[in-house]
């Protein structure tokens, strides 16, 4: 049979055009979809516009507690997170704060529709914080990129006021610092009690460093401070730098050089990402390397573990380079143990003794307990009479100890303040 006549048996065998027909509907709807996705493709490289945020950008959750206050108020897909604040007295408050949950919201913000889709990637750990990597994906419609930048900064803004009036004290955790507690309210600088000007000493100082910075830049030298504050213990060392860095309006980052596991390399990097605005507090210098020479049971539990070598410590503190201000305290009660080499001008830049009260500081300190000024010099001149040590933390001690008692009281048991705690 010819060609053409089987085509045209076929085309009047019924099978056949059912089977064809079949094909034609299948293609076309195979042709269909395939141009609907790449019409939706086009569609959202072109017409919409995403933002993706990973767990570990400093702003994931400032995102997500703005989108639960601010955008998706009413998504009924939460989860909780919970945190302790502690009030004026002491007293610590839980308090939840929902966030959205793993899945899809949608707010509208600035008069844009905009979807937030919260994803959990089950195999992936994010090996720092042992949780699962996470990310947050806004998507919207338009190419407007301001739209995310206002998000952000508003995110920022309400994640800041929170702490506003607070001292966040960080911690170092693996290679990362973490804040560690409750934000602490301010403390008044000038409630912890110095000797005459040096509060204002300081201050004056820090605040000369901070400002200036082109001081400092303009003649090649790194952008770093360095204090260190000596003396007995409970004289207010700690006290001073916490309250310091509520006035500068800083954090503070706190290490401990003994810390195991704490080795040169680490130092350096938790150095270089700490935080900004922060104060670097190194505690009790002397303790890290002071272990190190003695013979004792101490050192031979820590032998064979990392830890931070002396030239490891000082590399470090000259190698704090950074283009804000960056701020090093040490504390020490042992400033004769301490190595001439960690305590050169460049290291620490100004070396203040924090010592015994004066009269002038019991004064003061009675003056801020009991209001009563006449009695507060009375009580300052027969303490010095004694001729013996007190430190702020004894005196804090006994008028804590005669918190109900009259000044004529306090003035009559001063014997006491030697035998408390
Ligand atoms: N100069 C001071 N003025 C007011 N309070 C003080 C002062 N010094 C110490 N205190 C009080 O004494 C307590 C202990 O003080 P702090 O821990 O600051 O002393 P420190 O010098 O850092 O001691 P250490 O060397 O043991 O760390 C705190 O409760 C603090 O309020």
């Amino acid at each position: 049979m010819p060609i053409t006549e089987y085509i045209a048996s076929l085309s009047q065998n019924p099978y056949f055009g059912a089977g064809f027909g079949l094909f034609g509907v299948g293609a076309g709807a195979a042709i269909l979809r395939k141009g609907f996705q790449t019409s939706m493709m086009l569609f959202r490289r072109h017409c919409m516009i995403t933002l993706e945020v990973p767990c570990r950008d400093k702003s994931y959750q400032w995102l997500l507690h703005w989108i639960t206050q601010k955008g998706a108020r009413k998504t009924q897909h939460l989860s909780v997170e919970t945190s302790f604040l502690q009030k004026d007295t002491g007293q610590i408050k839980t308090k939840y704060d929902f966030i959205p949950s793993v899945g899809q919201h949608f707010f509208r913000y600035q008069g844009a529709w905009i979807k937030v889709d919260r994803t959990r990637e089950q195999q992936t750990l994010d090996l720092h914080m042992g949780i699962p990597f996470e990310t947050v994906t806004l998507t919207s419609f338009g190419s407007n990129k301001q739209l995310y930048y206002d998000i952000l900064e508003e995110a920022r803004t309400m994640a800041l006021k929170q702490h506003e009036g607070m001292t966040v004290m960080y911690t170092a955790m693996g290679s990362e610092w973490r804040p560690f507690g409750h934000p602490r309210r301010r403390r008044p600088l000038h409630s912890v009690v110095l000797r005459n000007g040096l509060t204002d000493k300081i201050l004056a100082d820090c605040l000369d460093f901070i400002e200036n910075p082109s001081w400092y830049t303009d003649r090649g030298i790194p952008y770093r401070r360095g204090y260190l504050l000596y003396g007995p213990p409970g004289c207010g060392k700690s006290s001073f730098i916490m309250a310091l860095a509520g006035e500068l309006e800083y954090n503070i980052c706190v290490l401990n050089l003994s810390e195991r596991g704490l080795t040169d390399d680490r130092l350096n990097h938790l150095l270089s990402v700490a935080p900004q605005q922060s104060i670097i507090l190194l505690e009790d210098i002397d303790a890290a390397f002071a272990s190190r020479e003695d013979t004792s049971m101490q050192k031979a539990a820590y032998e064979g573990l990392n830890r931070v070598t002396f030239s490891g410590l000082l590399n470090c503190l000259d190698g704090v380079a950074s283009t804000e201000a960056r701020i090093v305290f040490m504390t020490t009660n042992y400033l004769e143990r301490l190595d001439p080499a960690l305590v050169r001008p460049g290291r620490v830049d100004m070396k203040e003794y924090v010592g015994y009260c004066d009269e002038s500081q019991v004064e003061l300190m009675f003056l801020r307990f009991y209001k009563d000024a006449e009695h507060a010099k009375t009580f300052a001149r027969k303490v010095m009479e004694t001729k013996k040590n007190v430190s702020p933390a004894q005196i804090q001690g006994y008028f804590m100890f005669h918190k109900h008692s009259s000044p004529v009281e306090v003035l009559n048991n001063i014997d006491v303040i030697w035998t408390l705690g």
